[in-house]
């Protein structure tokens, strides 16, 4: 038995740290969206007790490492599952790159294996036991468009915004989320005006989105790398609708309502950066099961 599952990338279209919380972890408000960059995640099933991960990638560990072993060993053991799983995962999404890859391999690994052992769970339980694997799972298990409140993984859903094109752009390096919070200075941060975003989306204003995009961590990853500045900067000047950094970076996407000019975007970056891609926004919630 073989099932297929899409595992899209996100971006933060706002991230607010709004404070520091005693089990370490930053309370936070988050509005997200999946879009049209995706690995792909094929499992088999093994009659043997055991989880294999296999990638192409170079980047990816396949052992317990891999957050999509840790979802598959999540089910197993709390559901006491003896079958087995072997997942390959095809890796088009950027790693560490702020676009959530590991935590969408992990969510569609929740998703598929609950088909496939026939467990039976609802997406909401799901996305509670994703939040045990990391803060962006939650979303993850359901994609579309939200906000994300607590650690991340309290999920209000919300209507997908206008269509438009999405130019991702990741310089050379990889940036660690760990330490991204960890330099973050909140008595010195920017934060963006989240309830201004959420009623943008719910009327369906693209101008009211590119508006109020805004990170609060965009500030600590600039400080830790020019590249991220010079690659917002020449966004900007090729005549991005907006322009931002996604979660803890290093990645920064603009938001093009004009097919000319998202490519030019995207040219003016090729020659720049190795991973760029122009994509379309994925933001409502279509069934991620291929
Ligand atoms: C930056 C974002 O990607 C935005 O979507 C997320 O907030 C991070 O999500 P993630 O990669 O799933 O992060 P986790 O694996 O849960 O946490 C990694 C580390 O980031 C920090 N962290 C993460 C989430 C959060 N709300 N507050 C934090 O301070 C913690 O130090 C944690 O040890
Ligand atoms: N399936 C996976 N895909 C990519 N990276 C993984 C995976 N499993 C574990 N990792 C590890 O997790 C680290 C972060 O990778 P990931 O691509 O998920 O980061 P990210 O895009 O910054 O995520 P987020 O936006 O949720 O912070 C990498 O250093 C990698 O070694």
């Amino acid at each position: 038995m073989q099932i297929l599952e899409k595992a899209p990338a996100k971006i933060n279209l706002s991230l607010d740290a709004l404070h520091k919380r005693a089990d370490g972890f930053h309370e936070v408000e988050m509005v997200m969206t999946t879009v049209d960059l995706a690995d792909r995640i094929e499992l088999t099933l093994l009659s043997d007790d055991e989880i294999k991960v296999e990638s192409e990638s170079r980047f990816v560990p396949n052992d317990e490492r891999n957050l999509a072993y840790r979802a598959a060993q999540l089910l197993k053991d709390r559901f006491r599952v003896t079958q087995g799983v072997k997942i390959f995962i095809e890796k088009n999404i950027p790693v560490a790159a702020g676009l959530a890859g590991g935590s969408s391999d992990a969510a569609a690994v929740l998703r598929g294996v609950n088909r496939m052992w026939g467990l039976g769970l609802s997406m909401d339980e799901l996305a509670e036991l994703g939040s045990e694997i990391g803060s962006d799972v939650s979303f993850c298990v359901y994609g579309g468009t939200a906000l994300a409140t607590g650690r991340g993984e309290k999920i209000q859903h919300l209507p997908a915004p206008p269509p438009c094109w999405v130019v991702l752009s990741k310089p050379t390096l990889g940036v660690s989320t760990q330490s991204v919070y960890k330099n973050l200075d909140l008595s010195a941060a920017q934060h963006p005006n989240t309830e201004a975003m959420v009623e943008a989306l719910k009327k369906g204003d693209y101008y009211g989105i590119c508006k109020n995009v805004g990170n609060t961590l965009e500030g600590v990853t600039l400080q830790m790398h020019e590249e991220v500045g010079q690659i917002k900067e020449q966004m900007k000047q090729a005549g991005a609708d907006a322009v931002l950094m996604s979660g803890s970076g290093p990645t920064v996407f603009s938001l093009v309502e004009h097919d000319a000019r998202a490519q030019r975007i995207y040219n003016s970056l090729k020659g720049f950066c190795t991973e760029v891609f122009m994509v379309r926004m994925l933001g409502y919630r279509e069934p991620l099961d291929k």
